[in-house]
């Protein structure tokens, strides 16, 4: 710049630098939100400048880690990154300011000559080698979902999403609280996924499914004749599989106190120790914890401890259940057709509007995992290609009466009454004769009716 500042052409040699054909630049500010895009990497990726300044690199560059480097503030020199279908070669450099970092730039250099290509062509059959292991290695230790698998269009989850974000780069141990089926388990690997742990492993551990005697060396493992039945060789705990890595205790509030005090001891001071080990070991592994249960008021009944519940909730990450983000219902109904319909060849497309607001009327107490559960049930069932009403489940057509929610008695009844018609409708297979029948009502009785529900 110093030199520049001499030269009467600049602009045109700060424009050649920013906008020069042959390498793509991209600058992100501290929190890894793009704030410079040159012209070769929109092109190359098929965005509009103006639409992707302003929104998180991750948001709009495939397997970036831009939004780490703001964190660690350590440069990454020629890295391989997988874009569009091709490896290419990435710088990542932070910028520093007054001891901060204020952003970091990303350079990826991308030739369109034949040398390139045979270069490209060559990693990619090296690396689909390594990949194959390195799936393998993933099926029993790594993250398959990342936070593009995460669907939300509710105000809540994007701001969830967002979060995720800001807090995956990092060690700070996280608790994911939400009822059952929320999606607690997509957000712990989507964390995994985007920190800089990614390439180690991700360790899950139900602690429900896990007896209590068998707790301690299942987590911790055992040395070589730690104890009568035990295996020769020893064990390795999970806590060691996911060295490096990051470990996500599911189910925590089922953990057992004499377990708890360990984990304690882990997230103090990095430490495990094996059962019948004289001597502790170092690990070095991301905490992350998941519950469906009040955790406080486990606290309050001494079942879990308070020094743990304090070390583990760092970061919070609460996930609202289904009725409370009624906006992605839809979202996830067609999110969930479509993988249905791959997956069985079954082609269906579409919900009628009477099915959409039943969803959207319904409580779903399994949360997302239900709403997964009845479409899947519904594209088995139907034989249109757009699932109606017949095809959901009973209890999905009737529910009982919550006073507090439902209003005075004559809204109560209409309810009632639209719910008892639907549900003949349903019995009937949509046959309005038979429903009528069903209802010991006359004909035309029932059309009024249905008019008068909309139905
Ligand atoms: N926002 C979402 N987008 C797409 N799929 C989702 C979403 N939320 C949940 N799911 C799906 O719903 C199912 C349940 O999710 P998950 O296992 O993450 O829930 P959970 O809160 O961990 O449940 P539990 O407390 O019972 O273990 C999974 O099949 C998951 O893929």
């Amino acid at each position: 710049m110093i030199v520049l500042e001499h030269s009467p052409h600049q602009e045109q040699f700060i424009r050649a630098v920013f906008e020069n054909a042959h390498y793509c630049l991209v600058i992100v500010d501290d929190r890894g939100y793009i704030i410079y895009l040159n012209e070769s990497y929109c092109r190359f990726l098929g965005v509009k400048r103006e639409e992707a300044v302003g929104k998180h690199v991750t948001d709009v560059i495939e397997n970036t880690r831009m939004h780490i480097v703001v964190q660690t503030g350590k440069e990454e020199i020629a890295d391989l990154q997988y874009i569009r279908g091709n490896y290419m070669i990435a710088n990542r450099i932070p910028v520093w300011s007054e001891g901060k970092v204020i952003g970091a730039i990303g350079i990826v250099l991308y030739r369109d000559t034949q040398e390139w290509m045979k270069m490209n062509s060559h990693i990619k059959s090296l690396l689909l080698e390594v990949e194959q292991y390195r799936k393998r290695q993933k099926k029993s230790h790594g993250a398959i979902y990342s936070l593009h698998d995460i669907i939300a269009i509710s105000p809540q989850m994007i701001e969830l999403k967002n979060k995720v974000k800001r807090i995956a780069a990092g060690n700070a141990s996280v608790l994911i609280t939400g009822e059952s089926g929320t999606g607690k388990e997509l957000f712990a690997h989507s964390i995994h996924q985007l920190s800089e742990r990614s390439g180690k492993p991700f360790v899950t551990v139900n602690c429900a499914a896990i007896p209590e005697h068998l707790m301690e060396s299942e987590l911790f493992g055992y040395e070589p004749g730690a104890f009568t039945g035990a295996r020769k060789e020893g064990k390795i705990g999970k806590f060691q599989i996911a060295d490096g890595g990051t470990i996500f205790l599911d189910e925590i509030g089922d953990m057992p106190l004499s377990a708890q005090v360990k984990i304690l001891r882990v997230l103090q001071d990095g430490e495990i120790q094996p059962v019948g080990a004289v001597k502790p070991r170092k690990v070095d592994v991301r905490v992350i914890a998941a519950t469906n249960q009040p955790l406080e008021e486990l606290v309050r009944e001494k079942r879990f401890r308070e020094d743990l519940f304090y070390r583990i909730h760092v970061i919070r990450l609460h996930i609202p259940p289904l009725r409370e983000r009624k906006e992605d219902i839809r979202a996830l109904t067609m999110f969930f057709l479509h993988k249905i319909s791959e997956r069985t060849g079954k082609r269906v497309v579409d919900v009628e509007d009477s099915v959409m607001e039943r969803f959207q009327e319904y409580r779903w107490p399994g949360n997302v995992r239900e709403l997964e559960n009845v479409v899947e049930a519904a594209v088995h069932l139907t034989n249109r290609e757009i699932i109606t009403l017949e095809d959901l489940p009973e209890h999905l057509l009737i529910e009982p009466v919550r006073l507090e929610e439902h209003g005075n008695l004559k809204e109560i009844l209409e309810r009632t009454e639209r719910q008892a018609i639907e549900l003949a409708l349903h019995k009937a297979k949509g046959d309005k004769l038979k429903a009528a029948k069903i209802l010991g009502i006359g004909k035309s009785t029932l059309y009024e009716k249905l008019k008068k529900h909309g139905l």
